[in-house]
């Protein structure tokens, strides 16, 4: 880690798209989010797997998601969250860094339902509005980084 930017595995994260940081973590909009506010919660130290945190790192990294997840939900006006860590790669973790991938959820009608991908496969406006079927493409610095200014302004 340097001022200018940040390790997460073997890439470099830089400054502009890391909107909170403590002492032992810090937290980046993502690459390439699977909805709006998909953002990521990662310990300053590249450790690959969760067994291999601290127990401060460990406790950190889930305060900051709990206070990053609650201004998302109310930023992004979503009435519930995901919170999710792929750990290994059988899991599906493609970048060796211990990360809380957090989404805001945005509709409280799928909160409840267990096949919510399923229903909105087959429900065309929110489809569109959760932008599933859209590719999704590497993002600009700018673009991350305007993201990672407004979280700043109320994530603290
Ligand atoms: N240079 C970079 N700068 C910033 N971000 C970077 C990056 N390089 C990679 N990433 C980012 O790092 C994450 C790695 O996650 P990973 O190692 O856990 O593996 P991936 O398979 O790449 O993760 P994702 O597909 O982004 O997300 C997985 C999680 O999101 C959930 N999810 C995925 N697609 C979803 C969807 N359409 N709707 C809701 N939830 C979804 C899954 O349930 C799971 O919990 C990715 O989000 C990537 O964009």
């Amino acid at each position: 880690m340097t001022n200018e930017y940040y390790d997460f595995g073997p890439y470099k994260i830089h400054h502009s798209s890391v909107f909170y940081i403590t002492d032992l973590s810090f937290a980046f909009v993502n690459l390439r989010p699977a909805m709006p506010g998909h953002v990521l919660v990662c310990p300053k130290r590249e450790a690959k797997r969760v067994a291999d945190l601290t127990a401060d790192e460990i406790t950190e990294l889930w305060i900051i998601a709990q206070k990053v997840g609650k201004q998302l939900e109310s930023y992004h006006k979503a009435s519930s969250l995901r919170f999710g860590i792929q750990d290994g790669p059988q899991a599906g973790q493609t970048v060796p860094h211990v990360h809380i991938h957090i989404i805001p959820w945005p509709n409280a009608d799928y909160a409840k339902n267990d096949d919510k991908y399923d229903e909105i496969n087959e429900n065309e406006e929110l489809k569109q509005k959760l932008a599933l079927d859209k590719e999704r493409k590497d993002r600009s610095l700018e673009e991350m980084a305007k993201e990672a200014d407004e979280y700043r302004k109320f994530v603290f």
